[in-house]
């Protein structure tokens, strides 16, 4: 008999504290609506607390994708903080508070400059206060892996006392190991049976050792319930438990683990493409499940032997992580049946027929820009194409551009739309990309310092996309914007609008 493991995705929360990895509330919304169709069990939202950006975002999630996953966000052991969540995430069918507090004497003594009863009694009534807002409260214990066990077990017998119905065991700084790591898990475990067989035991690793996939494992097997990921192992510095590395290693060895989740596996791939698209954030080629490479071998003797029997050198199929086996080269001569099929294959809706024709008149515009056409070009397409729709209240779009460049001094003439107004100027600049910025910054008028610029070619073949990722400082706060052309000047110019509009929209919300 297999064991149901309880799969909460902490990608929106944990996973945006990566530097980078911000997104606006329309690509949230994207990202949760995919994590609906991979059937994680639980999304962490985010932290609503921290800003009125944030609060919106996970309320939106509550509201849009909280009737059919269960939806959480997190709190200090502070009353603000769990009221924030509990306002933001109160739509959604299944909600449930996440309190965190942390257990180790550095967190104790330095963090908090309290005595460690003290501390415990700031939890118990971080929780009883929770519990008069909803019946269903995790409290994690920050830092749990470097604690010292009886306090630890102290406040989990406390909050559990108070109403705690799931108690996670945070090793936050990635510090333990798997051997000890599922000890700590199998200890817990035996009390907390005894305590009340009720409570959801649960697990969030850190990768700073690399260990994270194999303490969450160990935990596994060793009796936790519950288990925190992220897709691509996003998260705090070198990231979370990554959850198609798990997922997979349940699955692939389900012989040893005796264990299985809702997960639907074909959707991982995807999942993890939509946030390399979201993000900007690239994985490594090699990266398990989800690196380019994962799924491609190179060398002779294992060709030869995979053409004998795939078994020789495959423990997965790659379909079932929703990698394609052979991919699909579109060109401007493809008609309408190809491409329908080739955005379908891609698991994508294709609309109603205005809809769809947009998109293929937008493929067209593309394949005769780019030659061929190819699945991640497609995928890129489609998203840009929806993410646009979706942020309809965007205030300046970009209407022409010219830029001179070479031996003179490099010059921009800008036109830009905002509703039926047109604005016109021009400007020059170190280069081209420096005087289209500075005659986008004079015709908004807003006062942006761009922090960072990274330019990327995505997809492949000579006339691949480049793909423009900005950050700026505008109003005191950080913005991004991303875009991508195969004209990497107009990928830059609508990066920087979509940051501008960014910074706008947070002033002048629609
Ligand atoms: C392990 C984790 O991933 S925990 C989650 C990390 N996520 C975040 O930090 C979310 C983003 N954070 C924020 O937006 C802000 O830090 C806020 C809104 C939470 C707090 O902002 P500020 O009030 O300005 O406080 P600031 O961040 O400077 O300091 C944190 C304060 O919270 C206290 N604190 C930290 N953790 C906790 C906790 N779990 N419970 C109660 N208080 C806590 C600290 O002791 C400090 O209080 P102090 O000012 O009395 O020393
Ligand atoms: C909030 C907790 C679970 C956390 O992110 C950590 O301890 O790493
Ligand atoms: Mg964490």
């Amino acid at each position: 008999m297999t064991r149901n493991i309880i799969v909460l995705d902490t990608t929106l929360r944990d996973g945006e504290q990566v530097p980078g990895a911000k997104m606006n509330v329309y690509q949230k919304l994207e990202f949760a609506q995919q994590l609906k169709r991979l059937h994680v069990d639980i999304i962490e939202a985010g932290f609503p607390a921290s800003s009125a950006g944030d609060f919106h975002s996970v309320q939106q999630i509550a509201r849009t994708v909280g009737d059919s996953v269960s939806i959480t966000a997190l709190a200090r052991a502070v009353k603000a903080d769990i009221d924030a969540v509990y306002e933001s995430i109160k739509l959604a069918q299944d909600p449930f508070i996440h309190i965190v507090l942390g257990t180790s004497n550095v967190h104790v003594e330095k963090k908090f400059n309290r005595s460690k009863d003290a501390v415990l009694q700031m939890g118990v009534d971080a929780v009883k206060y929770a519990k008069t807002l909803l019946p269903q409260v995790q409290y994690s214990t920050e830092d749990a892996s470097r604690s010292d066990f009886e306090y630890l077990w102290r406040t989990i017998e406390a909050v559990v006392k108070a109403g705690a119905t799931i108690i996670n065991i945070p090793d936050t700084v990635g510090y333990a190991v798997p051997e000890e790591f599922g000890e700590l898990i199998r200890k817990i475990n035996e009390r907390l049976k005894n305590l009340n067989d009720k409570v959801v035991l649960s697990v969030h690793c850190h990768n700073d050792l690399g260990l994270a996939t194999a303490n969450t494992l160990s935990a596994i097997k060793n009796g936790a319930d519950k288990i925190e990921c992220t897709i691509n192992g996003l998260g705090e510095r070198a990231g979370n438990t990554s959850l198609e590395e798990v997922i997979m290693a349940l699955k692939v060895r389900e012989n040893f683990y005796q264990c299985s989740t809702r997960v639907e596996t074909k959707e991982l791939i995807r999942t993890a493409r939509l946030l390399t698209y979201l993000t900007g954030l690239d994985v490594q080629v090699n990266k398990a499940i989800t690196g380019d490479n994962a799924f491609a071998h190179s060398s002779g003797i294992h060709q030869d032997g995979l053409l004998k029997d795939r078994n020789v050198y495959e423990i997965m199929d790659p379909r079932d992580v929703g990698a394609e086996s052979m991919e699909l080269v579109l060109t401007a001569r493809s008609g309408r049946h190809a491409f329908r099929h080739a955005v379908e294959k891609l698991g994508f809706e294709t609309g109603d027929s205005e809809q769809f024709e947009a998109l293929f008149q937008k493929f067209l515009a593309l394949a005769d820009l780019k030659k061929e056409v190819y699945d991640h070009d497609l995928f890129y397409l489609v998203n840009g194409e929806r993410e646009q729709a979706a942020s309809s209240a965007v205030l300046y779009e970009l209407a022409a551009f010219h830029v001179v460049t070479g031996s003179v001094q490099p010059s921009a003439t800008i036109e830009l739309k905002r509703g039926e107004q047109s604005l016109k100027g021009s400007a020059t600049g170190d280069g081209p990309v420096d005087a289209v910025y500075s005659a986008i910054k004079q015709l908004t008028g807003i006062h942006a310092d761009l922090k960072h610029y990274k330019i990327n070619s995505i997809s492949r073949g000579q006339e691949a996309i480049g793909r423009v990722s900005i950050g700026l400082e505008a109003n005191g706060k950080h913005y991004v914007g991303r875009a991508m052309d195969t004209d990497i000047v107009k990928a830059s110019a609508l990066a920087f609008l979509n940051g501008i509009n960014a910074a706008l929209l947070d002033r002048e919300p629609q």
